[in-house]
């Protein structure tokens, strides 16, 4: 099967390497060039234009930062619906909202394509080892058509509808992430404050019934101030701006989870957005310093 695959980003790139190494032909593009480079040792094309990945491959992926980044590489000049026409698929894997999704949907879907949105739960490491969760909706027959693809990068697939719900499940989930980030991250400083040792803590949360993965693999981290990144806090505080937006439009009130994005928000005036969003452990720290 022939994919192209735009946006080599930290999840991006892993997922188009899993797709090389299961015996995918690959084409990518990405918006630094010089990023294809370490794909092409693994047998990628290059494409110089997503217009260019669309003209030859039947399907496209695309893996890109926020809602501004995934309008661009289809509206721009030398984007994705300069190429796309009837018998090609579009599929954005990216985290956005429902709006972004839905408009990209039907442009393609009016020049004759089909769209899937298929954003994914699940890091660096799972997109590595082929173990996201996909969160697909849209075109039905495309999705159907994408599961040898889905069962390279994933672990298991969901097929959520008509576009819009896939984005909008991924952005319930990362709601909730977030703010137990913020949680975690309290924790973490008041057990310090407290004369309590963090790595006990860590120990006694994973024998309990809130023990989970996230706690896990980011504790150790945290406690080590390491917040090398694996999902950029610029675009976890991107998904709790989204999530609000959604929670606005449902008349949902999230207190907890506003209060979560204001401290990813101070964490990035702290010039702390490309690291792992583990990292607004700082900002919690400078919120609770003594006067
Ligand atoms: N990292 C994670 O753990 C997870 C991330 N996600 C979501 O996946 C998406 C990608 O995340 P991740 O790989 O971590 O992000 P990165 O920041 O590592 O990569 C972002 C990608 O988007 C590209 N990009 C940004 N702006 C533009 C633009 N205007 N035009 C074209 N390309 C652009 C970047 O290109 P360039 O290289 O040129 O900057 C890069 O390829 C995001 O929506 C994120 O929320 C979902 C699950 C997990
Ligand atoms: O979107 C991030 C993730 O870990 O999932």
């Amino acid at each position: 099967m022939e994919v192209g695959f735009l946006g080599l980003g930290i999840m991006g790139k892993a997922m188009a390497m899993n797709l090389l190494r299961h015996g995918f032909k690959v084409t990518v593009w990405n918006r630094t060039l010089s990023k294809c480079e370490e794909l092409v040792q693994f047998g990628a094309s290059v494409g110089e234009t997503p217009a260019a990945v669309v003209k030859k491959c039947k399907y496209t992926i695309a893996m890109l930062s926020d809602p501004s980044a995934a309008l661009a590489v289809v509206f721009n000049k030398d984007g994705v619906l300069e190429q796309i026409s009837e018998g090609k698929g579009y599929i954005d894997m990216s985290t956005v909202d429902a709006d972004t999704s839905i408009k990209i949907n039907e442009a393609i879907v009016q020049k004759g394509g089909v769209f899937l949105e298929a954003p994914v739960s699940g890091s660096k490491k799972p997109a590595e080892d082929g173990q996201l969760v996909i969160l697909a909706a849209g075109d039905k027959t495309l999705y159907e058509e994408a599961i040898p693809a889905f069962d390279v990068m994933g672990k298991k697939s969901f097929f959520l509808g008509q576009v819009g719900n896939g984005a909008k499940m991924k952005l319930v989930v990362n709601m909730i992430m977030g703010s137990m980030m913020n949680a975690f991250s309290e924790g973490l400083v008041l057990a310090d404050r407290s004369g309590l040792s963090q790595q006990i803590l860590l120990d006694v949360l994973d024998l309990g019934a809130i023990a989970n993965p996230m706690f896990k693999m980011k504790g150790p981290a945290m406690i080590q101030s390491n917040y090398s990144p694996a999902f950029p806090l610029k675009h976890q505080q991107k998904d709790m701006r989204l999530a609000l937006a959604l929670g606005d439009e449902n008349a949902v009130s999230m207190p907890v989870a506003a209060a979560a994005n204001e401290a990813f928000k101070t964490a990035r005036s702290l010039d702390l957005g490309d690291l792992d969003f583990s990292a607004v452990l700082e900002a919690v720290k400078v919120s609770k310093n003594k006067a």
